[in-house]
This record gives C-alpha cells, sequence and structure tokens, in this order.
C-alpha cells in the first residue's frame, strides 16, 4: 500500500534522508521510529506529496506520489505533527468545511462528519469552538479531520505529543481501532507506543533506514545469547557456581540475597530452562521464578541508533557529501 524506493532528501547540502526504501502492506499498522532529525518527518512529508525527493520514488496504493500527487492525497489521511486546526471555528463547522476541501459530495457531508465525530469521541464537544478545547481533544479533531474522505491510508506524525498521560491511553487506544479500516504508519520516538501498536517498525537513524521488522523477530536478530532469569529463595552464591558448570550457560549473575536473582546468559542453540529448573531442584533450593528475558524495543533501538558507522560507510558517506557539494557548486 506504502512503497517508498530508494528516497533521498537533500535540503542544500544536508542529506537529510539518504537511500530509504520499505514497503508496507494494506492493514498493516507500522511504527516509524527514529531520534530527532532521523528524517522521519522528511520521508512522511514525500509519502504525503508535501514535496518531492532528491533521488528516489514513493507510491501510495500503486500511484506514483510525484506523478499522481492529488490521487496520492486523496488515499491519504494526514495528521501532522502540529496540527492544523481553525480555532475560532466550532468542532462540527470545521470537520464540515474539510470535508468540502476533501471533495466529499455536498449531500453526504453531514452524515461524513457525524461518522468520524462518532469514531473519534468527540459526540460531546461537536458545537464546542476549538479554541476552548484540551489538548487531547484537539488532537483527536486532528485525527478527525484525518478520517473525512475515509481515506485508506492513514499517516499519523507523533499522534501523542504534548499530552497527558490518559489523554496518551485515549488516542493509542482511539488508534488501535482505526487498524481494522486503514493502513497505518505512526511516526512517533516514544518506543512503548510503538511496541503496543505497531506490528512492524522501520526504524530510521541519520537519515537511513537501518531495520525493518516485527519488534520479536529484531529482538531475536540482536540478541547474540538468551538472558533466563531465576529468582530463588536464599543466598544464590552456590546454585550460581553449579549454573556456570553447565553445557550451554556463558556467563552467570547473582543479585540480592534474600531472595536472589541470577542472571543466567546462554547461547541460543538450545533452550537450557529445563536443565536451570532441575539444578535448582537438585541443589535443594527453591524456585520462585524461571523466565527468559527478550530485550526491550527500547534496548533494541538504542542498540541500533548507538551502533558506530564502520569505516567503509564512513567514508562513503564522506565521498557523497563531497560529490554532492561539487554537484551544488557547478
Ligand atoms: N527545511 C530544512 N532545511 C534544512 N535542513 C532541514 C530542513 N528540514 C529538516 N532538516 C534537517 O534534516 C534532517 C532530518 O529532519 P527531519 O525533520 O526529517 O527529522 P525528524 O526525524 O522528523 O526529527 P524530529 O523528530 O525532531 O521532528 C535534520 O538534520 C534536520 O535538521
Amino acid at each position: 500500500m506504502i512503497e517508498a524506493h530508494g528516497l533521498t532528501k537533500w535540503y542544500g547540502t544536508v542529506p537529510a534522508i539518504q537511500d530509504v526504501s520499505f514497503e508496507i502492506a494494506k492493514g498493516e499498522v507500522v511504527g516509524f521510529l527514529g531520534p530527532n532529525g532521523a528524517g522521519k518527518s522528511t520521508t512522511i512529508r514525500i509519502l504525503t506529496c508535501y514535496m518531492p525527493p532528491t533521488a528516489g520514488s514513493a507510491k501510495v496504493d500503486g500511484l506514483d506520489c510525484l506523478e499522481n500527487s492529488l490521487e496520492v492525497r486523496r488515499r491519504i489521511g494526514y495528521l501532522p505533527e502540529n496540527v492544523p486546526l481553525y480555532n475560532e471555528m466550532t468542532v462540527r463547522r470545521f470537520l464540515s468545511f474539510v470535508a468540502q476541501v476533501k471533495g466529499v459530495p455536498w449531500k453526504e457531508v453531514a452524515r461524513e462528519v457525524d461518522r468520524v465525530i462518532d469514531v473519534c469521541g468527540l459526540d460531546g464537544v461537536r458545537q464546542r469552538i476549538i479554541g476552548n478545547l484540551s489538548k487531547g481533544y484537539r488532537q483527536r479533531v486532528g485525527v478527525a479531520q484525518a478520517l473525512v474522505g475515509n481515506p485508506p491510508v492513514l499517516i499519523l506524525d507523533e499522534p501523542t505529543i504534548g499530552l497527558d498521560p490518559t489523554q496518551i491511553l485515549e488516542i493509542r487506544k482511539l488508534i488501535q481501532d482505526l487498524r481494522q479500516d486503514h493502513t497505518v504508519l505512526l511516526s512517533s520516538h516514544i518506543l512503548p507506543e510503538v511496541a503496543q501498536i505497531c506490528q512492524r517498525v522501520v526504524i530510521i537513524n541519520k537519515g537511513r533506514i537501518v531495520a525493518t521488522d516485527a519488534p520479536q523477530t529484531l529482538t531475536a536478530q540482536l540478541q547474540k545469547s538468551a538472558k533466563i532469569h531465576l529468582t530463588i529463595s536464599g543466598d544464590g552464591a552456590g546454585l550460581a557456581e553449579s549454573l556456570r558448570r553447565l553445557d550451554g550457560v556463558l556467563n552467570v549473575v547473582v543479585e540480592g540475597t534474600e531472595p536472589s536473582r541470577l542472571i543466567v546468559e546462554a547461547d541460543r542453540q538450545s533452550d537450557l530452562r529445563p536443565a536451570l529448573a532441575r539444578a535448582a531442584v537438585q541443589h535443594g533450593v527453591d524456585l520462585l521464578e524461571l523466565k527468559t528475558v527478550d530485550l526491550s524495543l527500547e534496548e533494541i533501538f538504542m542498540h541500533l541508533v548507538t551502533e558506530e558507522p564502520d569505516e567503509e560507510s564512513a567514508a562513503a558517506e564522506v565521498a557523497q557529501k563531497a560529490n554532492h557539494r561539487e554537484g551544488v557548486k557547478s
């Protein structure tokens, strides 16, 4: 439904994104994740036809963003980071206005406005002036304007930024409900949010895609060893000694004494949990808990965005910048 192929954008001599490629299938909810300045907004601006790429191409529903810009825009509901609302209008008036601008047939405007008001839980504030609404409700109005016309694709740029915790939960719930009928690309730098809402993440750092996968798959790829936590009553030093002698155990760290937690690092080839449980029983300790601990999305993210580039790619980047400068001069 969304295809980005080799997207590159230079702002003067600044390479905002380079060779960005990813695809999003119909009905997927994908998180677009990256630290500040990584290139999320730039990519989104290209996908929403706000500006052209310097190189590469983007398609939405099979339509090229440059050649069929109007048709592409009809298929996208866009919630920008700073939602453009008319503060002096009522919610209902504003959404009717958006429906007209989006070309909803005149006779269907009222029904369409009622539909999005209902989906976004705006019924109680439909006659309120937008400027007097709380930030959470203003954000809902932002989502509602994106939904007007029922576009198949929703692109939401930092939809929960600046909201309080209750409002964040409400907007997340709203997005989760929308995924039944829409393909959603959600940009965020809030990791738990992406982990909760999205089936897949595209991670961008310094203008380049560094990973595209389900959070669980990324964990498996990046986690070279398995981590297993055992909680036992009493001191864990003796048991730790026994565990260290087991085949496949790479390291054991003991935390606390009563109860103790043993953090076992093991190779990923085999599931060591049964052997660890048996060892605990043979050692005569009470095993209170035994669980495998995966990397959190936050750990994956930090791993990906803090990795030093290898010398070859760093050199290639310097050369590319130099070439571009030459190109700008000539
Ligand atoms: N109009 C512009 N002129 C020059 N440089 C720009 C412009 N817009 C963005 N940049 C630069 O391009 C890079 C990518 O910016 P972009 O806004 O796409 O990142 P982002 O991931 O959306 O960041 P944030 O989360 O902070 O909004 C940054 O280095 C930024 O400073």
